[in-house]
């Protein structure tokens, strides 16, 4: 009998805090070794040599859309999660929303537990929704397990899922303030964005830029301020999620600085496409909010080197491609990105090799801040006695995505003919390879 389930044998080791060369040992699903100073014998049932490769701890998909129960041809947690495993994320937290019913009970929440148990190849987590009506409902779902709770502002766009009106918010924050979890709301103002977007539509305006200029990021910065006030006023811990803007990301930081527990989450679209994108690709790009111009994409990358924000989620909301296409009015058509293949790589040629940003701190970013900030706590790094999700990247390849290498139930994506530099070569889960050179390798 080997001493080891699986060793990694001379990679180069990143985790928020180091960079090391060393050998990893893997047993029952744990990392029980981390050796940099000497070779570890080669006692185990299987060698990795990760000569040449970086090893990171595999990534932490704070936000995703798998839309099962009820929506899987749109997506599916099978197909949604070998697509992460594709990208060298190890974990997801799936949103309460697309899947119906959503998950805003504990039934609907359980039923789609199961599902995971069954069909991810990735480690599930999810958040429960608030939606009026249903403040006394999420208690039992905390009990359960839910990384916190999601909120919508403006309308989701799903019809069982509504949106929250300020009553619903204000006391659904009191609640979750006494369970001591987090809120995660969905920051755009439903009065701006709905005033403008009937003034452009009476126009006859409804260009790609008419669609994005309807939802400005002084709307998104009016919904932020209004929720953190709420958030002063019931001790309640908020989360905004896509922020598109550095602007928003400041409202945000001034709060912190104040003592507010608020974290802001932005997206790779934000930092890698921009509202020319929109224009040029069609409905594949259209996400709410929308993309923004080639500044703020500039400025948003400055504020993830300065550490402004705390996690970035893909926020890969699919659908179906006749739902992407859109003719000549933005206003219709789905608003949802499929990226969550995609985050590792956009962080890496866009971040690492054209912006400085170190492999330290993408691991801090994309794997360490959302453990920690959502109490996970056996995952985030590489050490003895954390859970073996790790993440096997070769800088030196480049490769064009494809449409073929998609492992979304619907192969499209606005990175597809992208050129990215650094490629997964494996992702192991629980100390299982899920992924290797290419292929879907769990059961
Ligand atoms: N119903 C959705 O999935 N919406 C999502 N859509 C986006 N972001 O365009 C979201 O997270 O708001
Ligand atoms: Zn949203
Ligand atoms: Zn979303």
């Amino acid at each position: 009998m080997a001493m080891y389930d699986v060793i990694i044998k001379n990679g180069t080791i990143v985790t928020a805090d180091s960079t090391l060369q060393g050998d990893i040992a893997i047993q029952d699903g744990k990392i029980t070794k981390v050796v940099t100073d000497k070779p570890l014998e080669n006692d185990a049932a299987k060698l990795i040599d990760a000569e040449g490769l970086h090893v990171l701890p595999g990534l932490i998909d704070p936000h995703v859309h798998f839309n099962e129960p009820g929506r899987t041809e749109w997506e599916g947690l099978e197909t949604g999660s070998k697509s992460l495993a594709a990208g060298g994320a190890a974990t997801f937290f799936d949103m309460p929303l697309n899947s119906t019913p959503p998950v805003i009970d504990k039934d609907n929440l359980n039923a789609k537990k199961e599902l995971a148990a069954e069909k991810s190849v990735v480690n599930a987590r999810f958040w429960g929704g608030l939606v009026p009506g249903n403040v006394d409902k999420l208690k039992d779902m905390h009990d359960r397990g839910v990384i916190g709770f999601k909120a919508f502002m403006p309308p989701s766009g799903i019809e069982d899922f509504d949106n929250a009106d300020d009553e619903t918010i204000f006391k659904g924050m009191q609640e979750i303030a006494s369970l001591g979890s987090r809120l995660a709301v969905h920051a755009e103002s439903p009065v701006i964005c709905e005033q403008l977007a009937k003034e452009k539509q009476r126009q006859g305006k409804t260009s790609a830029r008419d669609f994005a200029e309807s939802r400005p990021i002084i709307s998104e910065i009016d919904a932020v301020k209004h929720l953190i006030s709420y958030a002063e006023a019931t001790g309640c811990k908020l989360h905004i999620v896509h922020a598109s803007s550095r602007k928003v990301v400041n409202i945000v930081n001034d709060a912190q600085q104040r003592g507010v527990d608020v974290t802001v989450e932005t997206c790779p679209h934000y930092l890698a496409l921009t509202v020319k994108d929109l224009e040029e690709q069609g409905g594949i790009a259209k996400c709410m909010p929308p993309l923004r111009d080639n500044r703020e994409v500039e400025d948003l990358w400055n504020a993830v080197l300065r550490g402004d924000i705390n996690v970035i989620g893909s926020d890969h909301s699919p659908a179906p491609a006749d739902m992407k296409q859109i003719t000549d009015n933005y206003f219709e058509g789905w608003g949802g990105i499929s990226g969550a293949q995609s985050t590792l790589n956009i962080l890496l040629t866009e971040g690492y090799f054209k912006r400085g940003l170190t492999l330290q701190q993408l691991v801090q970013l994309a794997s360490e801040n959302p453990a920690k900030l959502f109490g996970l706590t056996s995952k985030g790094t590489i050490a003895a006695g954390f859970d073996a999700d790790i993440t096997l990247v070769d800088l030196n390849e480049s490769f064009e995505l494809q449409k073929e290498d998609l492992f979304y139930r619907h192969q499209h994506s606005p990175y597809v003919g992208k050129t990215y530099q650094g490629a997964v070569k494996k992702t192991i889960v629980n100390g299982a390879i899920v992924f290797d050179n290419g292929d879907i390798t769990a059961d």
